[in-house]
């Protein structure tokens, strides 16, 4: 058998034309979504990311300003700017690109953040309303993944999905996510003993831990389907996922590829998130 491919790049496409539809409705009634994006520093990955999610915001229509700033900001200074953004009525998203800079507490950064246009999901009360299922922006990564899982017509209502990794901004928020569609759930970590025999029971595995080859096909049980969320380089310096792909697709039944996959509906994700901030503005 050979998995069946879960294509980011076609959903995420979808999305954002549904996207675009959308803003012109929200802009015929007067309002234009704006997203601001906070760059710090001269990460060269990082401007890489910023300047795509920049041109994805402005093919679906949305306003977005990039605001670049040296590696020598002062916190205080970072913090003063978006203070400004959270009072600025055009602007309704407000993405921080990660990493900061050391000197910088990224989370003393993220709480300053309005929640109401919080669309990276990042906040504390962001993180507590996925909890409590009350409204709030939904981290893009793993929302992307739901989508993923929906676009399949995958029913999670009492299937083990098993989730590798256990990050704020990953892990914790797909588990939550998974759990909230009555899968049951289990979270496994660096401390994790027999991952392997975790995941052959899982109905669903999100891999989610920034290093090549944490899946492997003895770890996966026939026909599952297999969400890989890694971006890290291989030996020639191709991005690949943490699903060492080419065996583990003998085995699934579905699975994300590493580029094409979970990276793409990220990045529209943020534009859905974006919008709704400004249709509850
Ligand atoms: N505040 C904040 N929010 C983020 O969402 C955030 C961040 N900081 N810091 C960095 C990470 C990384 N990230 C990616 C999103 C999409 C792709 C993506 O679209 N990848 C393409 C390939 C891109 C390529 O070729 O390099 C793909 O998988 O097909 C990659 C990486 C968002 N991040």
């Amino acid at each position: 058998m050979t998995a069946e491919l879960i294509d980011g790049n076609a959903l995420a496409a979808r999305t954002r034309a549904d996207v675009a539809r959308r803003v012109q409705a929200l802009k015929a009634r007067g309002v234009t979504p704006g997203l601001a994006v906070i760059l710090v520093g001269e990460d060269p990955a990082s401007q890489v990311y910023v300047r795509h999610k920049v041109k994805d915001s402005e093919e679906a229509g949305l306003n977005s300003v990039l605001e670049r700033h040296p590696a020598t900001l002062s916190e205080a200074e970072l913090l003063a700017r978006i203070e400004a953004l959270n009072r600025d009525p055009a602007i309704h998203g407000i993405l921080v690109q990660l990493p900061l800079p050391r000197h910088i507490d990224a989370a003393r950064v993220i709480e300053s953040i309005s929640p109401a246009k919080d669309v990276d999901g990042f906040h504390v009360a962001s993180a507590g309303a996925l909890m409590t299922g009350q409204p709030g922006f939904w981290p893009c990564t793993p929302y992307g993944c739901m989508k993923m899982l929906d676009s399949i017509g995958y029913e999670l209502r009492g299937k083990h999905a098993v989730v590798i990794g256990r990050s704020n901004i990953v892990g914790k928020p797909m588990a939550m996510m998974l759990l909230a569609r009555s899968a049951t759930v289990t979270i496994c970590h660096s401390a994790t003993q027999d991952l392997g025999a975790l995941t052959r029971q899982a109905d669903v595995v999100v891999a989610a831990v920034g290093k090549r080859n944490v899946l492997t096909a003895d770890m996966v049980k026939p026909g599952a389907v297999i969400i890989d969320v890694g971006m890290n380089r291989n030996d020639e310096g191709k991005l690949c996922g943490d699903v060492d792909f080419e065996t583990v697709r003998q085995v699934a039944g579905w699975i994300t590829p590493v580029p094409g996959g979970v990276g793409p509906m990220t990045r529209a994700m943020l534009l859905v998130n974006t919008l709704e901030a400004a249709e509850r503005s």
